[in-house]
């Protein structure tokens, strides 16, 4: 389980998220929908360890994430997939998907065969430079790159912001598939258009306040 606690965030004292409390059970998936600018990077952001809090706590299964440096999240089976994607463009798509991986000194390739089993299509364009696909093909590979580290938790950041329909539609399938393996998901989405088909319950965010909006299946 991932729960945050009275989480409190503030950029340049300007505070960000304020009192925010959530938890995602394990083998759940869980939306955080809010508009732009109403904090679900920076919710995401904190949970890899990449901004620091100003109170409150981040728990994961029975450990304390909070205090751990950002590094650490790998370790711990946590993917992310950021908003802007943040591939290599001169990497090609294989060595995108183990970055992810190479953090952590792991050199099994048992993940990166189950997400080439998951994802057919980036098995396809596996030897091609990043920069030569589309931004939909990138958001795919991204979400690979996810899927490899995140074997206990992902997060990921609007991951059907701005892909054709057939692309979000594959997306969905995709996240759609991963509960059979028993992985918890935090999705963010500006709307509720596309996460609805896909979660088990939803928190909204708006001005940094984070308040749970639906449970739609007894998790
Ligand atoms: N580095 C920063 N410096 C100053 N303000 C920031 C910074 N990062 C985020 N913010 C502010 O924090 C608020 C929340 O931003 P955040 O990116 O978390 O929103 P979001 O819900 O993910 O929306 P978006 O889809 O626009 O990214 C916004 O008001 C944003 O301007």
């Amino acid at each position: 389980m991932l729960q945050l606690k009275n989480v409190s965030l503030s950029i340049q004292r300007t505070p960000i998220l304020r009192d925010v409390s959530l938890e995602i059970e394990t083998g759940t998936t869980v939306g955080l929908i809010g508009r732009n600018g109403a904090g679900k990077t920076t919710a995401m952001r904190a949970i890899m360890g990449l901004l620091p809090l100003q109170g409150g706590t981040i728990q994961f299964e029975h450990g304390a994430l909070h205090d751990k440096p950002a590094h650490h999240r790998a370790e711990l089976g946590i993917g992310y997939l950021p908003e802007d994607r943040r591939l290599v463009p001169h990497f090609t798509v294989e060595d995108n998907i183990l970055v992810s991986l190479w953090a952590t000194g792991n050199t099994d390739r048992t993940r990166l065969k189950w997400v080439y089993e998951l994802m057919p299509e980036i098995g396809r364009f596996a030897d091609r430079k990043a920069m030569s696909l589309s931004g939909g093909q990138q958001k795919l590979v991204a979400l690979a790159r996810a899927l490899v580290a995140g074997s206990n938790l992902l997060l990921l950041d609007e991951p059907f912001e701005g892909v054709a329909p057939a692309l979000a539609q594959r997306l969905m399938e995709v996240i759609g598939d991963l509960r059979q393996e028993h992985l918890s998901v935090l999705i963010s989405e500006s709307d509720y258009t596309h996460s609805e088909k896909v979660v088990d319950k939803v928190y909204a965010v708006e001005r940094g306040q984070v308040g749970l909006m639906d449970t739609k299946r007894a998790a």
